[in-house]
């Protein structure tokens, strides 16, 4: 990966922004990774989704780590998500807050209407957009609401939307989590796996030792460097230092294609 590699894309999960404190600490890390490098945030928020949900008295529930989203939850985890983008983006400062549905910048399909709603994959990225901004000197922060033929919203996991993201880029993506990367003895974090073959995953899937929402994130990560990222890492967000760590490879999980 040499010293720093060209790019970066940080998915930024929900369970790494739940305090003031902790954005602002990854707020800080990702401008001081910013002054070496392009980065592009892609982020999550499913703690407030979550909230959203409560305060209007809706509910959903998960499938193998994917939010089941019927037209209402779609409304709510949209309105969720917009204002956590605006709110990012003003942490970070010098950056963009966009939509997946901003520009077509997220284009995609249902993944499984009958088990899922409108839950979606995503099938374009705008990078023309992406790189635009970034030649401006300015951080796209992108929210993970995608826009579907149709015209509707689509609900993508941010995970994925991060790995498209990455692999229509050509870039690698660091995923910032709650956890130091993929244990093999869930949840002791000394059994941190400092890297993981694609069938090695498929072995953790099958034995039940990667579940709920590490499925998304290695899922994400295995598809992005099958479509030419150069590397996919899983760390945490909660630990200072992790991010310069994770980007010299020196912290988390390194998936191997
Ligand atoms: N083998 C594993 N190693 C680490 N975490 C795991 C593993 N299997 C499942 N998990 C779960 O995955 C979670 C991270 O995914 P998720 O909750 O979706 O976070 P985020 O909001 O960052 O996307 C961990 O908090 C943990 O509960
Ligand atoms: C389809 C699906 O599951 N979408 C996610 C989108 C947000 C997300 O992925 O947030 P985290 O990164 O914090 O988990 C959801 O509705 O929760």
């Amino acid at each position: 990966m040499g010293r720093y590699c060209v790019g970066m894309i940080v998915k930024y999960g929900g369970n790494a922004m739940k305090s003031p404190e902790l954005r602002r600490g990854v707020a800080r890390e990702l401008a001081a990774l910013r002054r070496e490098m392009p980065v592009v945030v892609v982020h999550g928020g499913g703690p407030a989704i979550e909230r959203e949900l409560q305060a209007r008295g809706a509910r959903s529930r998960f499938v193998d780590g994917l939010r089941v989203t019927s037209p209402d939850v779609m409304d709510i985890v949209e309105m969720a998500l917009c204002k956590l983008n605006k709110e990012l983006s003003q942490d970070l400062g010098n950056a963009v807050g966009l939509m997946g549905r901003d520009s077509d910048l997220l284009r995609g399909t249902l993944l499984d209407p009958v088990r899922l709603g409108r839950v979606g994959e995503v099938r374009h990225v705008n990078t023309d957009l992406l790189r635009t901004l970034l030649g401006a000197g300015i951080t796209p922060v992108v929210g993970c609401v995608a826009v579907a033929d149709d015209g509707d919203a689509l609900n993508v996991n941010a995970d994925t939307a991060a790995g498209a993201v990455a692999g229509a880029m050509g870039e690698g993506v660091l995923f910032l989590t709650d956890v130091d990367g993929v244990y093999r003895q869930y949840p002791d974090p000394q059994s941190l796996a400092p890297t993981l073959t694609r069938a090695e995953v498929q072995g953790g899937i099958r034995d039940g030792w990667i579940a709920g929402g590490m499925l998304p994130k290695v899922g994400a990560a295995l598809s992005a460097l099958e479509a030419g990222a150069p590397f996919a890492i899983i760390a945490s967000g909660m630990r200072p230092g992790t991010v310069e760590a994770a980007a010299r490879g020196q912290a988390g999980t390194r998936l191997l294609p």
